[in-house]
C-alpha cells in the first residue's frame, strides 16, 4: 500500500469526521423527559430528524404505564393490554365498530404492530354491548357461584344501552354537568320501568362496574358531558398477545436513553432550557418534552423555573387522573372456562369484579383480576399477598375447587411515584379549553402524554400520538427559531416501521 495514499485517505477520514461531528453538534438538541410511549414516540420522531435527542427516564426500564411482566414464563402486560380504546367514550357507537377490517389502520399503532409481525387476539367485533368484549365472550356469576343466564345478562345489557340513552336528554336539559351516576338516578326516577330486581340489579350494576373500569374512576366522578364525547375510531379491540414490549424496544432503538434518571427540576431560559435531576446532575439542550404523567405534574413533583402560569397549573389541577390495578395469578392447570372474561355480579358496582383469561388468548393458565377507581386505591393498601388472597376468594365464589396459584403479581399504579395512576379522565364539570392549556407549549417546553392526546385520552395509541404531536410542535418551533437549519436525512425509522407490505396478524380461539 503507497504510505503517501494511507496518509491522505487517514487525513480525509478525519476531515469528514470532523466536518460530520461539527455538524452534529449545530443540530438542535432536545431533552425528552419520560421514557413511555408518549417520550419514546416523540423522541424517535427527533432522532428520526437527525435531532440530538436524549431521553430521560427515572424508573430502571422503559414503557411506563406499559410494563410487560415476564415472570410468569410468559408475556403479561400489567399495564395497558389491549389495543382498546378504539372509542373509549362512545359506549352506544361501540355497536358500529370494526376491528378486522382495514379500518383497524385508524388506529395510530397499528402499522408499527402490523410491521413487527405481531398478534393481535380480537375480543370484540361489531356487536359489543361493552367496550373490549363481545357478550358472548363472558360468563358472569352471582355471589354464590350460580352461573347468570346468558338470557338475563343481555336483556340487561340493552336495558344499560337504553338507560344510557335516555342521559342524553338529562344532558340536554341541564346546563350544569353532572355525574353518570347521578344522571342514572334521574333516568331511573322517570323510567321506573328501567329499574331492575334481584339478579338483574346486580347485572345492572356488573355493568356500571365496567364502565367504571373503561373510565379508571367511579360513576359518580365521570362527567355525563363528556364521558361519550370521543371521536369514534373503527376497529374493535385487540389483545397484544406478545405484550407490548416489542413496541417499546422497536420504539427506543438506537436512541440516548438514560434510565434511573428521575427529573426534578426544568429551567426554561430564552434559548436553551435546562433540566436538573434529583441528584443535582444538569442536562441542556434547545428544547424539552414533558412526557411524565399528569399524576406527577399534580403532585408538583417537578419543580419549574419560571413557575408555570396560572392557567396551566389551573389546567393540570382540573384534569383527573383515575386508578385501575391488576392481579394476575398463575395456575399450575386450567379449572375455568373458555371465556375471556368471567365476572362476578353484586348488589354495588364496587362489589362486581371479574377477570381477564389470558389462556384463552395466549395458551397459559394465567387470570388476571382487574379492578378500577376507588376499589383500585383500596387495593393498594393491602400486602401482596393479601391482595392475591383477595382475587383467590373472588376466584373461589366461581369455582370452590380452584387451586392456590403457583406465582402472583400485584400492580400498585395510583402510589408507584413515576405514575400516580393509571390514566386521565374528565371531571364533572370541566372546562371546555382544559386541553387546549394542557397542551399549550411554554416557549422551548413542549407537553406529551396520554393526557394530552387530542382525541384518544388514556389510551396507548393516544399517548403515541400525543408524542409525535408534541415532537413536530417542537422541531418546527427550533427550525424557525435557529434558522434554515439542513437537516440530516438518515434512514427513516417511521418509513420501515409504518410500512404497510405486512398484514395484521389477528386470531379469534
Ligand atoms: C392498569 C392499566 C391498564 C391500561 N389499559 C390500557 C389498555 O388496555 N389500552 C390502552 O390503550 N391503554 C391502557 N392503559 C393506558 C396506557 O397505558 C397509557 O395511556 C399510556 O401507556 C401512557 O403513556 P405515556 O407515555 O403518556 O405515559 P407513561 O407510560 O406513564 O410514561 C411516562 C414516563 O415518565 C416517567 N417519569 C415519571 N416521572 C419522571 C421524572 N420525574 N423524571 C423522568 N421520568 C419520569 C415514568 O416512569 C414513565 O416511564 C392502561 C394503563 C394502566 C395503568
Amino acid at each position: 500500500m503507497d504510505p503517501n495514499q494511507s496518509f491522505s485517505n487517514d487525513l480525509l477520514d478525519d476531515t469528514i469526521a470532523s466536518l460530520i461531528e461539527r455538524q452534529k453538534s449545530s443540530l438542535p438538541s432536545v431533552i425528552v423527559i419520560g421514557g413511555g410511549i408518549s417520550g419514546l414516540a416523540a423522541a424517535r420522531v427527533l432522532y428520526d430528524a437527525s435531532f440530538k435527542v436524549t431521553l430521560l427516564e427515572s424508573r430502571d426500564r422503559l414503557g411506563g404505564r406499559i410494563h410487560t411482566d415476564y415472570s410468569f414464563g410468559c408475556p403479561v402486560d400489567m399495564g395497558a393490554s389491549w389495543k382498546v380504546h378504539f372509542l373509549k367514550k362512545n359506549w352506544i357507537h361501540v355497536l358500529q365498530v370494526f376491528w378486522l377490517h382495514g379500518a383497524c389502520n385508524e388506529n395510530p399503532l397499528a402499522p408499527l404492530i402490523r410491521s413487527l409481525g405481531l398478534t393481535l387476539y380480537r375480543t370484540s367485533g361489531d356487536n359489543s354491548v361493552l367496550y373490549d368484549h363481545d357478550l358472548e365472550s363472558y360468563t358472569l356469576y352471582d355471589m354464590n357461584g350460580n352461573k347468570v343466564p346468558q338470557q338475563i345478562v343481555i336483556e340487561v345489557g340493552d336495558i344499560f344501552k337504553r338507560i344510557l340513552k335516555e342521559t342524553e336528554k338529562v344532558r340536554d336539559e341541564n346546563t350544569n354537568d353532572m355525574s353518570v351516576l347521578q344522571a342514572i338516578s334521574i333516568v331511573l326516577d322517570k323510567h321506573p320501568e328501567l329499574r331492575q330486581e334481584g339478579l338483574a340489579h346486580e347485572v345492572l350494576q356488573w355493568y356500571i362496574c365496567r364502565m367504571e373500569a373503561w373510565f379508571a374512576v367511579d360513576a359518580d366522578m365521570i362527567s355525563l358531558k363528556f364521558w361519550d364525547q370521543e371521536d369514534v375510531l373503527t376497529g374493535g379491540h385487540g389483545l397484544m398477545v406478545q405484550g407490548y414490549d416489542p413496541v417499546i424496544k422497536a420504539l427506543a432503538k438506537d436512541i440516548d436513553i438514560r434510565l434511573n434518571h428521575r427529573v426534578a427540576k426544568i429551567s426554561n431560559g430564552c434559548n436553551k432550557v435546562m433540566v436538573m435531576l434529583e441528584d443535582g446532575r444538569n442536562f441542556v439542550a434547545d428544547a424539552a418534552i414533558v412526557t411524565v404523567p399528569i399524576g406527577i405534574l399534580k403532585a408538583n413533583l417537578i419543580q419549574f423555573e419560571p413557575k408555570l402560569p396560572e392557567w396551566k397549573v389551573a389546567a393540570i389541577s382540573e384534569l383527573g387522573m383515575g386508578n385501575e390495578n391488576k392481579i394476575a395469578l398463575r395456575f399450575d392447570r386450567v379449572f375455568w372456562p373458555n371465556v375471556e372474561l368471567l365476572g362476578t355480579v353484586a348488589p354495588t358496582s364496587y362489589a362486581c369484579g371479574y377477570f381477564l383469561n389470558l389462556h384463552k388468548a395466549t395458551g397459559h393458565p394465567v387470570l388476571v383480576y382487574m379492578a378500577a377507581g376507588r376499589f383500585a386505591s383500596d387495593l393498594e393498601k393491602l400486602s401482596d399477598e393479601s391482595a392475591a388472597n383477595f382475587a383467590m376468594s373472588q376466584l373461589k365464589k366461581m369455582f370452590p375447587d380452584a387451586t392456590e396459584p403457583v406465582q402472583y403479581l400485584v400492580s400498585r399504579w395510583g402510589t408507584d411515584p413515576n405514575s400516580l395512576g393509571c390514566y386521565s379522565y374528565d371531571v364533572v364539570g370541566m372546562p371546555n379549553d382544559l386541553y387546549e392549556r394542557l397542551r399549550a407549549p411554554l416557549g422551548n417546553l413542549f407537553f406529551g402524554g396520554e393526557a394530552l392526546s387530542m382525541d384518544h385520552q388514556g389510551s396507548v395509541h393516544g399517548a403515541y400520538s400525543a408524542g409525535i404531536m408534541a415532537a413536530q410542535n417542537c422541531e418546527r418551533h427550533l427550525l424557525n427559531r435557529l434558522g434554515n437549519l439542513e437537516k440530516l436525512q438518515q434512514d427513516s425509522f417511521g418509513h420501515d416501521i409504518l410500512g404497510t407490505a405486512f398484514p395484521l396478524q389477528i386470531s379469534r380461539m
